[in-house]
């Protein structure tokens, strides 16, 4: 099955509510989509969005890449060598990790449609089903207390906290939203960089003191600030997660070896895609260093994918945070891997299973 060219649209599906960080709000998923064709016939489907303020990766950027650096590369080759042509990706240019990301995820749908097999089964095998946790978007305490317990009676039993504005009501924020759902769900909450590593100790230790359990705290401090994060992970009971801080394997490796943070939010955007995710993985597991694979605000597609790799590499991935799809207001996907709120289950079809995708809006490729 040899790869005859690529094609390139764009998916925009609006948000059920306005998704709030400490970095950005965003109302629609704004996505590339990458289409594979073959001599076979076979296409392989891949999504990258744009989110800027944390890969640097804009729309522009992301089809560039793909048009000018990664494509070339890939026209004429043989999807059997998928070792080869991931490196080819991988090499192509520095950086520039969604468009990556994008071209593996459809290289690794074609490997597994030769095989007939679901792409987990090809990357090892594993339980086709998990669960997400869901994102509270930071906003006033009662929004999102509000919103939390929606999300409990919706059945998420694992909420991700957006917090990282201002350190005083964030605390507040996790007290009222413990208190109203202590016991119905796991309370994980994401700074988004948006604390100094001071301002997380004391934020930590004040919830700590007050009889919160957190499951953990995912990015307090800057992406740059290894030193601030393992300030803060020396400091607290709290595990923490490195999310923006860590990209690759080899920000993986010196996570690790700074003992900078307890866990390793894995993203197939902030890795160039699932060859470098296996890697983290499997550094992680080695290290005994527990990871979450986790999603930008990203559609069924590129999420399939993660899905796909937390299922078959569940020794290192005990925590997913791959709710995008539940953010949308509706599944622009036909086929593919089922979302349904908390429960993600992947389905015995060939590769990531796409069979087509709703309402693509033209790009020139
Ligand atoms: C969507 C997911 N739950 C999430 O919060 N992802 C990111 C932020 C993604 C974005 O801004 O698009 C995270 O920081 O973990
Ligand atoms: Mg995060």
């Amino acid at each position: 099955m040899k790869i005859t060219r690529i094609e390139f649209a764009m998916l925009r599906v609006p948000l059920k509510t306005p998704f709030k960080t400490a970095l950005r709000t965003v109302t629609q998923v704004e996505d590339v989509i990458v289409m594979l064709h073959t001599d076979s016939g076979n296409i392989g489907y891949g999504e990258a969005p744009a989110t800027a303020v944390i890969t640097g990766d804009t729309i522009g950027s992301i089809v560039e890449a793909i048009r000018n650096y990664i494509a070339p590369r890939l026209i004429g080759q043989d999807i059997s060598d998928l070792n080869r042509l991931t490196r080819l990706v991988q090499t192509a240019m520095e950086k520039n990790t969604s468009a990556k990301a994008a071209v593996e995820i459809a290289l690794y749908d074609l490997f597994a449609q030769q095989f007939d097999a679901p792409l987990y089964r090809v990357l090892g095998g594993g339980d086709p089903v998990i669960t997400t946790d869901i994102t509270i978007s930071v906003d006033t305490i009662d929004k999102m207390v509000a919103d939390s317990l929606s999300a409990v009676e919706r059945g998420f039993d694992s909420l991700k906290i957006k917090v990282g504005k201002e350190i005083g009501v964030d605390i507040e924020r996790a007290k009222a939203i413990y208190a109203a759902v202590e016991d119905r769900a796991l309370l994980r909450l994401d700074a988004n960089q948006g604390w100094t590593a001071k301002q997380a100790v004391h934020a930590i230790r004040a919830m700590e003191d007050a009889g919160i359990q957190l499951e953990l705290v995912e990015q307090p401090v800057k992406a740059a600030d290894l030193e601030g994060l393992r300030y803060v992970t020396e400091r607290v009971t709290t595990p923490i997660m490195a999310d923006e801080s860590v990209f690759g394997p080899a920000q993986v490796i010196e996570l690790i070896r700074m003992r900078a943070a307890d866990i390793v939010n894995i993203k197939l955007m902030k890795t160039g895609g699932i060859s470098n995710a296996i890697h983290i993985a499997d550094i992680a597991a080695l290290h005994g260093v527990e990871c979450m694979i986790g999603c930008m605000l990203e559609s069924s597609i590129s999420v399939a994918a993660a899905a796909h790799v937390a299922v078959a590499k569940a020794d290192a991935i005990t925590k997913v945070d791959l709710d995008g799809p539940s953010l949308q207001q509706f599944n622009p996907v036909e086929g593919g891997v089922n979302f349904n709120e908390s429960e993600i289950s992947i389905p015995d079809a060939p590769g990531l299973g796409i069979r087509g995708i709703r309402g693509l809006e033209p790009l020139a490729g």
